[in-house]
């Protein structure tokens, strides 16, 4: 099997611009984009976003807007007009600030529109966490009511863990499903709760897998990478339960 079109967005998870460069300087635009999220962004600003799409990189722009639907609405025309081909919000932030970001990517004046994705309940989130700030449901009931929400807004995806994502693909086919916590076997779990290897995760029903500190924190970081892709064109693996 090949695949078309790499599924793998790399999470750029550095300190500064140029540890980040760094990293993107040993990957392959061909066989990934990239992930620019609050500790880089909040780092090194914009101009961070035009070094990578310089050097031929999609960039997804994940600052998960959370706030009142005018400031959302206006952050999400900013991150347009830097021409990113994806950004996040917090589902959470309720319809009408979905909507309210829904509309100002419509007419963002970028170069092209950028993917509107929703954040349901995060990848570091079991039933617990969720219980503790006071959601009485557990993790797949909430990702599927943030879902539905997205989906009745026109969002164009989700971010969710891969173990909810085929239930996703089958409920709203409509709707892209992003899906970080993506561990190859044997791979530390870290602060993440809900995890999947890229084959299964793939299998699965994920249409991008979102990967940081299997390639970032690797001594070769462009060998994991290929790793990684080896696997996704070999046959789906073992689904990781979280521990
Ligand atoms: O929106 C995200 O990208 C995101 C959502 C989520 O639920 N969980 C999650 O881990 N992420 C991001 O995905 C990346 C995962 O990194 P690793 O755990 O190092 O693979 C980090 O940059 C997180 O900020």
């Amino acid at each position: 099997m090949q695949l078309v079109i790499s599924p793998l967005i790399i999470a750029l998870d550095y300190a500064d611009e140029r540890d980040a460069l760094i990293l993107a300087d040993q990957l392959d635009p061909a066989q990934c984009r990239v992930k620019v999220g609050k500790e880089l962004f909040t780092a090194s600003g914009p101009s961070i976003v035009e070094r990578l799409q310089e050097r031929g990189f999609d960039v997804f722009l994940d600052l998960k807007f959370h706030d009142i639907p005018q400031t959302v609405a206006k952050a999400c025309r900013a991150a347009s007009r830097l021409g990113v081909w994806m950004l996040n919000v917090h589902a959470s932030g309720g319809s009408a600030m979905l909507r309210a970001a829904r509309e100002a990517v419509e007419d963002g004046g970028g170069t092209r529109r950028p993917l509107l994705i929703a954040v349901t309940v995060l990848t570091s989130m079991d039933d617990d966490a969720l219980h503790e700030v006071g959601v009485n449901s557990s993790v797949v009931e909430q990702v599927g009511r943030l879902a539905t929400l997205a989906a009745a807004c026109a969002l164009d995806g989700l971010v969710c863990s891969a173990l909810e994502a085929d239930r996703l693909r089958n409920v709203l086919p409509e709707l892209l499903r992003v899906t970080p916590g993506i561990r190859p076997a044997q791979y530390a779990e870290d602060d993440q709760r809900r995890i999947m290897t890229p084959a299964a995760a793939l299998a699965a029903g994920s249409d991008f897998l979102v990967v940081g500190r299997p390639v970032t924190a690797a001594v070769d970081p462009a060998r994991a990478l290929g790793q990684i892709l080896n696997e996704l064109v070999a046959k789906p693996g073992d689904s990781r339960e979280p521990g």
